[in-house]
């Protein structure tokens, strides 16, 4: 009974138009009609700016000063202005990223923190990158449940209040062992072992349901391991293939923490920040789905390897495996199947290996050259 009261309260107040986002006409059917899921206080008023209200939309990324946050802050301000991108974290920027655009302080657990900034940012999208990765995820469950899981309901029913599109990455980390591994397909088995992965699953499940439920304009892409040369990893299994070039290019020589023939799905960032950008930009009758798998080649630490001594044939691979990282790796995709996202919204990647490999090596290769005439 209470259930029903509650029910019957929350549809006639989206009826009525009192709270929620506003972002859907209120004539439609009960699946789309749109009302917050968290109760909101009637002092909040705050309404959803819809893209007519301005020429370009205003973006809050989270946890933005990981591997991947500056970057895509970089091409996001490349796009819709400086001031219409702003950074968050829980950590202290470098001088570099304060003095290139906007930094909030933002803690994904603080929900009135996180709504007041979207309200006085007039923020419409929400690129939702805190989280916790694999490696370290296992290495406190605890806290990975805290910013996986709850920090992303905060997001989600943030964005929902407030109209917002809403990107959350996955990763090849939500699948697991009983999943098909090669290729993985968008639809299939997800039995993750790892708390990271089960967040993830988690985050694509709630996205989808809160878009049926509420209309939230949810968008998700499953990452392979991305590869960055400006950037550090910031704790998965898939690190290795990053750590490897600052090795060789420092001590010519690299330990590797997985088996020579780990075969996993990886990508060079740049492609990683497009696919992001183009999915946020699809027009949304183009989405079959809300959740995509992308992809931009797999190899084996040894093969990576390989490629890098075709230039630096110096170079000496030794193999120290670590036990919980091998065991992660063994249970995710070997190759990913994306063609649900090649043939719905036109992903292509740019990057095969050899591309990656020489794209990584001539910044090293600049960058050392600066420091030697600095
Ligand atoms: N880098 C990769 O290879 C892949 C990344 N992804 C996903 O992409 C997203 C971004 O990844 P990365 O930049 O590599 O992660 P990262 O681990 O480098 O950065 C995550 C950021 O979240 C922040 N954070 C932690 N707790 C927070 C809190 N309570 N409030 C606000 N921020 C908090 C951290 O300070 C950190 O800067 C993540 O969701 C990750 O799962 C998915 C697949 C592959
Ligand atoms: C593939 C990922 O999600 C990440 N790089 C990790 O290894 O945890």
């Amino acid at each position: 009974m209470p259930v029903i009261r509650t029910l019957s309260k929350v549809a006639q107040q989206a009826l009525l138009g009192t709270p929620g986002c506003g972002c859907q006409p209120l004539t439609v059917a009960v699946r789309s009609i749109s009302f917050s899921p968290r109760q909101v206080t009637s002092d909040a008023s705050f309404h959803s700016v819809s893209f007519s209200e301005t020429d370009h939309p205003k973006v809050l990324i989270t946890g933005g000063l990981g591997q991947l946050g500056v970057g895509l802050a970089k091409l996001l301000r490349k796009r819709f202005g400086k001031n219409n991108v702003i950074l968050s974290d829980i950590r202290k920027p470098s001088s570099n990223v304060y003095h290139s655009g906007p930094f909030i302080y933002s803690d994904i657990l603080d929900y009135k923190n996180l709504r007041e900034i979207v309200v006085n940012n007039r923020i419409t999208w929400l690129v939702h990158y805190s989280a916790l990765l694999s490696a370290v995820g296992e290495a406190n469950v605890a806290l990975a449940r805290s910013v996986n899981i709850t920090g992303l309901h905060n997001i989600l029913d943030i964005a929902a209040e407030h109209g917002l599109r809403l990107f959350v990455p996955s990763t090849i980390g939500a699948f697991g062992p009983t999943s098909p591994r090669n290729p993985t397909p968008d639809l299939c088995v997800q039995r993750p072992r790892t708390i990271y992965g089960v967040s993830k699953v988690h985050a694509e499940l709630m996205g989808e349901y809160y878009h049926h439920r509420y209309g939230l304009d949810f968008r998700c892409l499953r990452y392979p391991g991305i590869i960055s040369a400006d950037s550090q990893p910031g704790g998965g299994t898939t690190d290795y293939a990053v750590q490897i070039f600052h090795d060789a290019i420092k001590t010519g020589k690299f330990e590797c923490n997985l088996k020579p023939d780990t075969r996993l799905p990886m990508m060079y960032i740049d492609d990683c920040l497009r696919a992001t950008l183009e999915v946020m930009e699809a027009p949304a009758d183009t989405l079959s789905m809300r959740t995509y798998n992308i992809n931009a080649m797999s190899f084996t630490p040894e093969e990576l390897a390989q490629e890098l001594q075709k230039q630096m044939p110096e170079l000496e691979v030794t193999y120290d495996v670590d036990h919980v990282r091998q065991a992660i790796a063994d249970s995710w995709p070997m190759n990913f199947d994306d063609s649900n996202a090649r043939k719905d919204w036109g992903w292509k990647h740019d990057y095969d290996l050899p591309e990656l490999v020489q794209t990584m090596l001539n910044y090293f290769g600049a960058e050392t050259r600066m420091a030697r005439a600095n």
